[in-house]
């Protein structure tokens, strides 16, 4: 049985008292926590790096949930993987070889992402897909929290948990964007198993958010 998990996305919290924010997910159940590094050339915002990653390790025994929104991702893995980084989620759409950036990721300890645009088909990662550990979908364009969920996509996940469950693999499937208390359900039962959350979760009581999240993916 797959396990359905909710990581809410820090993009989200309140960056004046991270902290808090943090220790209030993770009490409330929270499993995973969604990083989203922006470099301002692969989407056009910038967000934050290492040095805030490696400050929060220190509070949290989350896994760290790292989706790298920037160009040529290899650059960084070492140092990401170093500071504390559990899941390293790259771009289809940012790597040129996207085969070896997977390796190296596992060749540093760490779980395997892939992410993909909106309007990047599935057969992107069709050959690579047996060795990455997690798939996920962008339910919005990237580069900013609090956008609306893009329909489609629901079909696009339904399509991903064929492509997974027929070949007999594990691979996790993660969506993100404008996932909210309201469409949860509908994510779940389209086959996606791990939820990121930034709005939905930060906006309001996040305790209270989480735990109602927590109750939907039950
Ligand atoms: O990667 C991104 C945006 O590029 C996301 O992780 C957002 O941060 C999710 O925020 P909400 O859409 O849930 O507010
Ligand atoms: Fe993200």
């Amino acid at each position: 049985m797959r396990k359905n998990l909710l990581s809410p996305s820090l993009l989200a919290a309140d960056f004046s008292r991270l902290a808090e924010d943090i220790r209030n997910v993770e009490e409330a159940g929270a499993q995973y926590l969604h990083l989203d590094v922006m470099d301002g050339a692969f989407v056009p915002s910038i967000s934050f790096g290492m040095p805030v990653i490696q400050s929060l390790r220190k509070n949290s025994n989350m896994t760290f949930d790292v989706h790298l929104m920037i160009e040529d991702p290899d650059r960084y893995l070492d140092e990401f993987a170093a500071i504390g980084a559990d899941i390293l989620t790259v771009h289809a759409e940012a790597c040129t070889h996207l085969d070896r950036t997977i390796q190296k990721i596992h060749q540093l300890g760490k779980k395997a992402g892939v992410a993909l645009n909106p309007a990047t088909p599935l057969s992107v990662i069709e050959w690579v897909l047996p060795e990455v550990d997690m798939v996920l979908l962008m339910s919005v364009n990237p580069g900013f929290g609090g956008q609306k969920y893009i329909p489609y996509v629901t079909d696009k996940i339904r399509a991903l948990r064929a492509m997974v469950d027929g070949r007999g693999l594990e691979t996790d499937i993660e969506v993100d964007g404008g996932v909210s208390l309201a469409n949860v359900s509908s994510v779940l039962e389209a086959g996606a198993n791990v939820m990121v959350a930034g709005s939905a979760v930060f906006r309001g009581d996040a305790a209270e958010n989480v735990k109602a999240f927590l109750e939907k993916l039950s």
